[in-house]
This record gives C-alpha cells, structure tokens and sequence, in this order.
C-alpha cells in the first residue's frame, strides 16, 4: 500500500473549482459553454473540468494577441523592461514551485522529484530567456556598391506566437513556447493537452501578478482536432510551435501553409540507447533503464532501443531486469514512487496492445506489463517492461511506444550498430554507453539525430538547442536557435551620398 504525501493546499484550492481560459487578461469560460474533465491518472477520478475552446475563442485569442503585440504597453517595452518582468514570473514560478509540482503530479501522475525537477527548470528557462532580452543583436555588411552605402540588419518580432503542447510535461512544454518569444517581444497564445491543462493556467495567474500586460500572454484550453486546429489554421498567426506527434506534426504543417506560418516542431523518436561491451557496466545499467524508464517512458527521446553488444547481450538484459525491479511504481504523490502511471486509459490500452504485437512477432517479454496490484488497478499503470529477441525491423522496434518499454537488440560492432540506429523514420536522440572515446565520437558521428548523450541520458538545458532530424522534428528549440526562430531579420540599406 502506498503512504501519500498530503496535497498542497493551494494546489488543492486551486483544483476546487471549474477552470477557465485566459484571454487578454480576463479569465473566461469557452463561448459554447462546453466543459473537458480532467482525470488523475493514479486512480482515474475526476480533478475537476477545463473550458472547452472551439474557433470563436481562438478567433477572440488572436485578437487579443494581436492587439497587446499592436497597441499595447508590450509593443513599446523597452528590452530592459521585458527582461524585469520575465525574470519576476521565474522567481514567483520558483515561490510557487510546490503547487505547481503538485498540479502537475495530480494531472499527468508522474512522482514529485520529476515535477518539482520541471517546476526548478521553468524558472530556470525563465531566467535564460530574461538575459536574451537585452542581448539581441544585428549586424553590418561591407557594401561594393559605388558611393556610400550603409548596410544593416536589425531583429524584429514576429507578431502573434502560437505554441501547441502534449501532456508529458506540461509545464516545461509550455514554458518553452513562451519564454523565447516573450524575450524578442512577441505575444503568446498557448494551447495546452486536453488531458493536462491545470499547471499551465496556474502559470497564468502568475503572469498576471508578475504584471505582464494584458493579452501579451494568452491560455486556450481545449482539444486539438477543434482548437488546436483553429489555431494553426489562424491566419492571422504568425508562428506555431508545435510539440506531439508526427502525425500531428503534419497536419500543422499543411495547416500553416494558409498564411505561411513560421513552424517549429518536436515531434516523436524511436532513440537508440547503445551498449558497447567496454561500457562501465554499473553505469550502463543505471543509463539504459533511465533512459527508457523515467517519466514512464513518456519521453520523445526515450531511449526505447536498446543497442547491446552480442558478448554481453545476456547477462546486461538479465541485469536490466533486477534492475528494474527496484523501480517502484505507484501513485506520484507517494515519495518513494518512481514511476506513475501513463496519461489515460487509451494510452495504456495502446502500450500494453504493442507489448502483444511485440510477442505475436516473436518477442519475448522478460518482465513488466500491466501493473495489477490493488491500489494500481483504477489507475493507468504499466511496470518497467522489457522485451527481448526484438530485431530492428519488428513493429516495437519501428513505431514510437511512449511507455515505460524497452527493445532490447544483440549487435556486433560500431558499423552495424551505426546502420541499425539509423534505420528508423525518426532521429531524435541517442545514446552510446563506452569507456573507449575514439568509438564514442565515431558512434556519435553517424547517428542521424538531433542529440546523443555519451555515458549520461535525458540532459537538455536551456542554454543548448533541442531538436530533431528527419521525421523527429523541424528547427531548433532552446539556446540561440529559439532566438532565431521567433524573429525576423531586416536588412536595410542607406545611401549615404
Ligand atoms: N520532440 C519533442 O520535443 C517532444 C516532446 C514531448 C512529446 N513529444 C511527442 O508528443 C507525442 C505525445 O503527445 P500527444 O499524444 O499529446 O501528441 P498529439 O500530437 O496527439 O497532441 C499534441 C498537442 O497537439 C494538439 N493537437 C492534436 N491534434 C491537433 C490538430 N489537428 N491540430 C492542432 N493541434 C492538435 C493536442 O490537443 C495537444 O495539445 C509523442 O509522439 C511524443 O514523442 C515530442
């Protein structure tokens, strides 16, 4: 039996009630009247109900957007203003940190270290972002142009951003789509998950009381194939940033075409987590099963393939499954849980039919499926699984999980290995486990992804771009790459005779 940690009180305050949308500053309810429940995924009960949008208030956030980025106080700010206010909203995120961890928990099940982790980086990404505010630079051209000629670039914003989010970190995912644009001095219109909206319109109230201007940042709730849709077929939108799938991930693209929208895009992965057989073996162990295992495997750069090196393929898999056994999970409000539960019963239902797809094609399941314990059973949660005698062309092997499952592949040296990991319509992050540097670079060379960890798994920091290759994404998030992908160069001339 689980022991759980007492709900914050004002997390639980803050849950008492039906949760509206922010449009330019006013909370409101969608104008249908519609309502979406929002579950806690630890036992499936209902937390409490969000505005359901639809195109008349995205239409309403558009305008709101618009005006704050046209008329409003925002528009004239200066950088050094700007930057004051973001760095406020971190340090009231930072003495919010609690709540906000809690909310996530409630809403998306993952335990407290991983959220309170996310509520220190959103401050964090905050803080990042402030700096970039009074930074921003253009540049001088030499001009062979007979005469004087001046020649100068300056950045400008784009207008109205739209960021659309998923539900594996709520916070974080949204955070990244408002911080980079805010600091350039363009407005927001987020859209949270359907299924994870509470943290964010927490986040909300804070911009508020960090004194943002009115409309400069707005909160839409609602689900994707109506509102989402509605706002990346806007044209008066000027960007969307979108993180989800790559099914969805197309759909915005076509859908952007409408009024050539700036697009950035996180996308899915299928990451190939390698092991060489000079691996530190402790630490290799300790990488595979977090790579794959934290946040339930809800992660677009899991580390879902599991690359490792015929001599040790049996003892490592063996290892791998006491390994997972100490990972405790449970109810995220309970300290000593390590995994939650995945985000809804559909989500279950779709990972536990691959773990079937995965032994119909011949896979072998050495631990993990359903959890069927008493106080699991109302909630969504998988165990650790891991399945061996996968090869890289099997179902499990190819489509993206999003679950705490591992495919475990025998491979025989860094060539093989380079050209199974890259055999995948993915090419988000990857992994290499050896004590041998010369091998780490080789590896790391010819792996078509946007990120690989040697001897470490799951780092991204704000300062340093994320993305993806191929089908994994589109453009840059993070660093000085979210710089450029949220403004516009101008290239002016004078003539100086
Ligand atoms: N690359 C990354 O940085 C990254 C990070 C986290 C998650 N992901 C990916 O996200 C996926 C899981 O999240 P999900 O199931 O919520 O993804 P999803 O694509 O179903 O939904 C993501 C968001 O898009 C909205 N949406 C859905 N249909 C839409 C449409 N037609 N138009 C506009 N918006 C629409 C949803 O409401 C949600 O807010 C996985 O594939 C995962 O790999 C990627």
């Amino acid at each position: 039996m689980s022991t759980l940690v007492a709900l914050n009180p004002k997390a639980a305050e803050f849950t008492s009630k039906p949760l509206k949308m922010m449009i330019g500053g006013k909370w409101v309810e969608a104008v249908s009247g519609k309502r979406t429940e929002i579950r806690n995924p630890a036992d499936g009960s209902v937390i409490t109900t969000a505005a359901e949008a639809d195109k008349e208030d995205v239409d309403a956030a558009v305008r709101a957007a618009r005006k704050a980025f046209e008329e409003g106080p925002w528009s004239r700010m200066k950088p050094n203003q700007r930057a004051k206010l973001m760095l406020k909203l971190a340090d009231l995120i930072e003495e919010n940190g609690e709540q906000l961890a809690h909310l996530d928990t409630l809403d998306y099940g993952q335990p407290l270290s991983t959220t309170l982790g996310f509520a220190g980086a959103a401050a964090d990404n905050f803080r990042y972002y402030a700096g970039w505010a009074t930074k921003l630079t253009g540049e001088t051209h030499t001009s062979s142009i007979p005469g004087e000629v001046f020649n100068y670039t300056r950045r400008e914003p784009l207008g109205v951003c739209a960021g659309i989010v998923p539900w594996n970190a709520p916070l974080m995912n949204a955070v990244m789509k408002i911080t980079a644009p805010l600091a350039v001095g363009n407005t927001v219109i987020i859209k949270p998950s359907e299924e994870t909206p509470i943290s964010l319109l927490r986040l909300a109230e804070l911009v508020q009381e960090a004194g943002f201007p009115d409309g400069v940042v707005n909160i839409i709730t609602g689900h994707g194939s109506t509102a989402g849709d509605a706002l990346a077929s806007h044209p008066d939108v000027d960007k969307v940033a979108f993180t989800g799938s790559t099914a969805v991930g197309k759909k915005i693209i076509q859908n952007s075409a409408v009024n050539i929208k700036k697009v950035t895009l996180e996308l899915g992965g299928k990451s190939a987590h390698v092991i060489f057989a000079d691996a530190d073996y402790e630490q290799a162990l300790q990488n595979a099963s977090n790579a794959v295992f934290w946040n339930s495997g809800q992660v677009c750069f899991a580390g879902s393939r599991l690359f490792v090196e015929k001599g040790i393929y049996d003892n490592f898999l063996s290892d791998l499954v006491e390994y997972s056994k100490h990972y405790k999970v449970g109810n995220g409000l309970d300290e000593s849980s390590v995994i939650g539960p995945l985000i809804s019963a559909k989500q279950k239902k779709r990972v536990l039919n691959y773990l079937d797809i995965g032994q119909r094609e011949g896979a072998e399941m050495l631990i993990g499926g359903e959890a069927t314990e008493a106080d699991l059973r109302d909630g969504y949660f998988v165990k650790p699984t891991v399945m061996a005698n996968v090869n890289n062309d099997m179902t499990i092997a190819q489509e993206e999980i999003f679950g705490p499952v591992v495919s475990a592949i025998p491979f025989e040296g860094e060539d093989e290995v380079i050209r199974l990991a890259n055999q995948t319509e993915y090419g988000l992050g990857g992994g290499i486990c050896t004590t041998n540097l010369k091998k780490a670079h080789k590896v790391a060379h010819g792996m078509n992804t946007g990120n690989v960890w040697v001897n470490t798994y799951n780092i991204t920091e704000p300062n340093s771009p994320f993305g993806g290759y191929k089908q994994s994404g589109l453009g840059r998030e993070n660093g000085a790459a979210s710089i450029d992908a949220y403004t516009e160069v101008k290239n002016i001339w004078i003539d100086l005779n």
